[in-house]
């Protein structure tokens, strides 16, 4: 059965929410608050870069996906899914403004209303927050009690870059819910994906969200750990944790030692789980420890490329990637940011290059020059930091003459496997 579904934020996770949903066959609205972002969907064109969007966008928008300003919309759906971002507050903790102010907007547009609602979270929110905020608010402004209106919790686990397959084809599916009816509105939305769902309490939805970033932060920063001993033990870190990987109990995914996590949820996660702990009288020692290497991997390239160039004044350093992962143009919390940083404040002469971040990144750092291709960002380079795994740095080896000889490639990412080139903890 197809759905009526009001998509509250139409940002990463909102537009290919929605998105997948129209695919599935159902009707969707996307709610905004920036009008360039409206305008962009309604022409069926992402606003971000996300392989796979724009084909289903083209298709969808106009007949089953619109983009509006306006919460009209949600009085005539079954579901309201809220996306809204839910950035750090400087202390680590989540900012919840726009979550409150989405529920705010979503009780008043359901007020003089008796149609049956299902208000969902899909934002990464601290336990709590459902059921202490969004509840509460949307009662409130809508007047409406819980016979009317049902609430759950529903995280999201895609990732940047390969979200529309890991949305279509989940691991696994988390209801979390205020009550029987509501959950069934949402085992319905999703009964075309073929993944387990998993039925909980709204508490324990938010929880699951925290603890799965956590823990894949964690088996990264461990990594690292391992990475950094290896490194002084010259042993190579990726045949060590190809061999512990493959124990089923360990497992080989997201064991790739090198600049560290970044992107805008791991590091936005793991903080917030840290204040969340502490505000509970909790002090989460392993969290910190993982917060505390992430941060100090980065300048291991800054370490490394001191010890083979000497002072870094007035020397061209090429950085290759910038994106914080690849085959996304994200540069949130990307770990060549305080590369970067520390480079002009060393005086070196910086060139970057990136198949698609660039234009975000100049934004944050216009004065260092970008290269438009990746012998360009060679040329005569006294050292080359690479950053992001994209593959098609992968293929580099000729190029690498272009650079002053002989050649210093240092690899914050394990992608090119040729002799010239140093890994940070490898
Ligand atoms: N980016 C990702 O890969 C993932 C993000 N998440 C979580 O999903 C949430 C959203 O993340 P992103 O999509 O990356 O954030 P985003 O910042 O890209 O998008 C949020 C959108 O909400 C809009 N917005 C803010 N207040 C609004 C309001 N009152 N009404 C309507 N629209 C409003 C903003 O204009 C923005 O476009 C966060 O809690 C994040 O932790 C979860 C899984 C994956
Ligand atoms: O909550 C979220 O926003 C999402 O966060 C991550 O997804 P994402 O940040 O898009 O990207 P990842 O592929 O997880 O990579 C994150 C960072 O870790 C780094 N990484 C990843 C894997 C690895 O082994 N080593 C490593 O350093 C990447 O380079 C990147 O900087 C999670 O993987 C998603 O499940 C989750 O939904």
């Amino acid at each position: 059965m197809s759905l009526h579904i009001s998509i509250i934020g139409g940002g990463y996770v909102g537009l290919v929410t929605g998105a997948c949903f129209a695919q599935l066959g159902n009707k969707v609205t996307i709610i905004e608050i920036d009008q360039r972002k409206i305008d962009s969907i309604n022409k069926g064109i992402p606003p971000i870069y996300e392989e796979g969007l724009e084909e289903i966008l083209k298709k969808n928008s106009g007949t089953r996906l619109f983009a509006t300003n306006s919460y009209a919309s949600v009085a005539e759906s079954d579901v309201s899914i809220i996306c809204v971002g839910t950035p750090p507050n400087p202390d680590g903790s989540s900012n919840l403004e726009y979550i409150r102010s989405a529920a705010t907007s979503i009780g008043e547009a359901l007020k003089d209303n008796t149609r049956y609602h299902v208000i969902t979270v899909k934002s990464t929110v601290p336990p709590g927050t459902t059921e202490k905020i969004v509840l509460p608010e949307v009662r409130r402004n809508s007047g409406r009690d819980s016979d009317t209106l049902g609430f759950c919790m529903n995280p999201e686990f895609l990732r940047e870059g390969r979200a529309i397959e890991d949305f279509l084809h989940p691991d696994r599916i988390v209801i979390g819910s205020s009550d029987e009816q509501a959950e069934e509105v949402l085992k319905n939305l999703y009964s075309t994906l073929n993944a387990p769902i998993i039925s909980t309490s709204l508490t324990a939805a938010e929880m699951i969200k925290y603890t799965a970033n956590s823990f894949l932060a964690t088996k990264i920063s461990f990594s690292n750990e391992i990475g950094n001993i290896c490194k002084k033990l010259g042993i190579d870190v990726y045949d060590v944790m190809k061999g512990a990987g493959l124990d089923h109990r360990i497992g080989s995914h997201f064991l790739n030692a090198g600049a560290g996590f970044g992107g805008s949820c791991f590091p936005k996660d793991v903080s917030a789980l840290i204040s969340l702990a502490e505000s509970v009288g909790e002090r989460p020692q392993l969290l910190h420890a993982v917060i505390e290497i992430n941060e100090k991997q980065p300048h291991k390239m800054l370490e490394l490329v001191r010890k083979r160039i000497g002072d870094l004044k007035g020397k061209r350093i090429a950085v290759l990637g910038l994106a914080f992962k690849d085959n996304t143009d994200d540069i949130r919390d990307s770990r060549s940011i305080p590369v970067i940083e520390e480079l002009i404040k060393e005086g070196a002469d910086v060139i970057a290059y990136d198949p698609m971040a660039m234009i975000n990144m100049k934004r944050l750092f216009p004065s260092i020059t970008y290269a438009k291709s990746i012998k360009d960002v060679l040329k005569d380079a006294d050292g080359c930091l690479i950053m992001t795994e994209w593959p098609e740095f992968s293929h580099l080896s000729e190029e690498f003459s272009l650079m002053k000889q002989p050649p210093v490639i240092l690899e914050g990412r394990r992608i090119i496997k040729r002799p010239e080139v140093e890994g940070i903890c490898w």
